[in-house]
């Protein structure tokens, strides 16, 4: 019971803060979703409640001028809260496609901007991907919530106004009759009977819901390697491999098997829970309506209610059979849709693993900067091997120096550690003395310009690449280019330094591995002298280091003498 109360309440939590959320991002969204519902449950109550007073009039005194005058208001009517409902419709279609943006721009600012740590986390990836799936299959979450919230004002005005349309019905007895349909007992059993299929719709729609939150639990490994061998296919910077090695069979297999185990299966499943679902509706829906017609009409032949109030009664009646039933699916529906709004809030508010302290650098005139690794040991998460085992060293910035050692060995993580994509579990690194995690971390991170062996260059202009922002000194790049030897390539190219890499803008170069590589130095040149650190590079190879031999070293091994140079790989300062 406590648990459930608990649980209730951080439902109103995440419900209020998905309000707000909406509100501040798109704050014309709310209002137009509430006057758009009023208007949609309003306008077919204009069309039952005149035409029985026109029916009314017809089987009554028959006056052409209040005949014309109702068909007239009628009409009016109708065309006004249609247009208006539109306009509400379209301002609510822009804001939801804002918020569909704005939602999603939240989440990649945290995954551009959350510590490295959590990047690397499966986890982290897994939330994404459920918040991603819900939204794409099963239409649910922070975005689905205007649309729920609609339905449910919807229809919450629908049950009020075919309550207030209805209400003489049931007040309608006569003294005078004894007949079955005058009794005050069948308008209970009547209402007790829009009751349970009321019941019985939510209780079907509660069940799927939950069935399908928790077969997307047992969907997502599959969704997962789908979508990956379905970018396989789509990313041509695999197609060489592909080829080379007639890759195609293996990756259609696997993209095969997953679609038959994973989509197929979950579609059928869906389908037939479903198709049971909406049948059991559709059998109760018409055995209602056949009671609303012989309970209204048999009212009508003991002569308690008018012919035209036969109309208003029946449009009233099925409006609230359906109204009530879908009032409480909506409910439902939004209650279900908040583990997904809470999902997604959950995902914003992932920590961040790191101290960051708040120490200016030190600017030293002498440039004089030391680092040193104090017994430094460093498990990955979730790996029980140590990467590094109790390393200590000392090196002078500004210096050259060698990190050597296999395939393995420790030497980008060595590098990761220094510029604290990651910190030890145990030792520490210091700066001047000084425990990094103390320094602020961005003037920290300014101290390091790293070429890594995966390293990335993106879609991009070239200059863009190089500086790392839109605006950027075109010379200075330039001469970094020229520094890392790939200037004379980048005049070649039609725009120069305005020429976007890779093939996704129609002129789009592609480069060599070669070239891309000498780009990605020049991008650590340029830092470098942007902001007068005293750079530190990392190598991938050894393909511009002469007089290199095998070693080896089975752990890194740190050394200045870069005469004397490695094994599988190197690390250079
Ligand atoms: N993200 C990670 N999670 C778990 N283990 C990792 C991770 N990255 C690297 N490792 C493991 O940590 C060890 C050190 O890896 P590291 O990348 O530092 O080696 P390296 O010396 O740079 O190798 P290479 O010369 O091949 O680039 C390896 O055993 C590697 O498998």
């Amino acid at each position: 019971m406590k648990v459930h109360i608990q649980q209730s309440k951080l439902k109103w939590h995440y419900l209020w803060r998905g309000l707000r959320f909406i509100h501040a991002k798109v704050p014309s969204l709310l209002p137009s979703v509430a006057l758009g519902a009023l208007l949609k449950a309003f306008s077919p109550f204009i069309t039952i409640y005149l035409t029985a007073r026109i029916i009314d009039e017809l089987f009554g005194a028959r006056s052409a001028a209040y005949l014309a005058w109702l068909a007239a208001v009628t009409v009016i009517l109708n065309l006004i809260v249609y247009l208006l409902q539109k306009a509400m419709e379209r301002i609510k279609d822009m804001g939801e496609f804002r918020l569909l943006y704005f939602g999603s721009f939240e989440m990649d600012q945290l995954i551009l901007n959350t510590d490295y740590e959590n990047v690397e986390k499966p986890d982290f990836h897994l939330k994404k991907q459920k918040i991603d799936e819900a939204a794409n299959m099963n239409r649910r979450g922070i975005w689905q919530l205007p649309e729920l919230i609609s339905s449910f004002i919807a229809n919450l005005c629908i049950v009020a106004f075919a309550v207030t349309l209805s209400i003489p019905l049931f007040l309608a007895l006569s003294v005078h009759s004894d007949s079955f349909f005058n009794s005050p007992w069948l308008s209970l059993l009547f209402l007790a009977l829009i009751l349970c299929s009321s019941l019985y719709s939510v209780r079907s729609n509660a069940r799927f819901s939950k069935w399908a939150f928790h077969k997307m639990d047992a969907m997502m490994p599959i969704n997962r390697a789908f979508s990956f061998y379905g970018h396989l296919m789509q990313d041509h910077q695999l197609g060489k491999d592909i080829r080379i090695y007639q890759e195609q069979k293996l990756i259609k297999k696997a993209y095969d098997d997953f679609n038959r185990r994973g989509m197929v299966s979950f579609c059928f499943d869906i389908s037939r829970r479903q198709g049971r679902f909406w049948a059991g509706s559709a059998a109760l829906s018409a055995l209602i309506s056949g009671f609303v017609y012989l309970f209204v009409g048999m009212k009508a032949l003991i002569g308690l209610i008018s012919i035209g109030s036969v109309v208003q009664y029946v449009g009233a009646i099925s409006q609230f059979t359906t109204g009530f039933s879908e009032l409480i699916t909506s409910a439902t529906d939004i209650w279900q849709d908040l583990d997904y709004v809470e999902l997604y809030f959950k995902f914003l508010d992932t920590p961040n693993p790191k101290y960051k302290g708040t120490l200016p650098i030190e600017k030293r005139n002498d440039n004089e900067y030391e680092i040193e690794f104090r017994n430094v040991s460093f498990k990955y998460p979730g790996s029980g091997i140590y990467a590094l085992k109790d390393l200590s060293l000392k090196l002078k910035i500004g210096e050259h120096f060698a990190v050597v050692g296999r395939n393995g060995s420790g030497k980008t993580t060595f590098i990761k550690l220094l510029t604290r994509l990651y910190d030890p579990q145990e030792g520490k690194i210091l700066l001047n003395g000084i425990d990094i995690q103390k320094y602020d971390y961005q003037e920290y991170l300014q101290l390091f310009s790293v070429v890594f062996q995966d390293f990335k260059l993106f879609a991009f202009s070239v200059g863009q690449n190089v500086a790392a922002d839109v605006h950027y000194d075109k010379e200075r790049a330039m001469e970094c280019l020229d520094k890392a030897g790939v200037g004379d390539r980048i005049r070649k190219m039609s725009k120069d330094l305005d020429t976007p890499l890779y093939k996704i803008d129609a002129d789009g170069v592609e480069i060599s591995g070669g070239e891309a590589q000498k780009i990605a130095i020049a991008r650590a040149l340029y830092k470098d002298e942007m902001n007068q650190p005293r750079h530190l590079i990392r190598l991938p190879n050894l393909r511009s280091i002469p007089n290199s031999r095998k070693l080896p070293a089975t752990k890194p091994r740190f050394t200045s003498r870069t005469d004397f140079l490695p094994a599988a790989s190197v690390t250079i300062f």
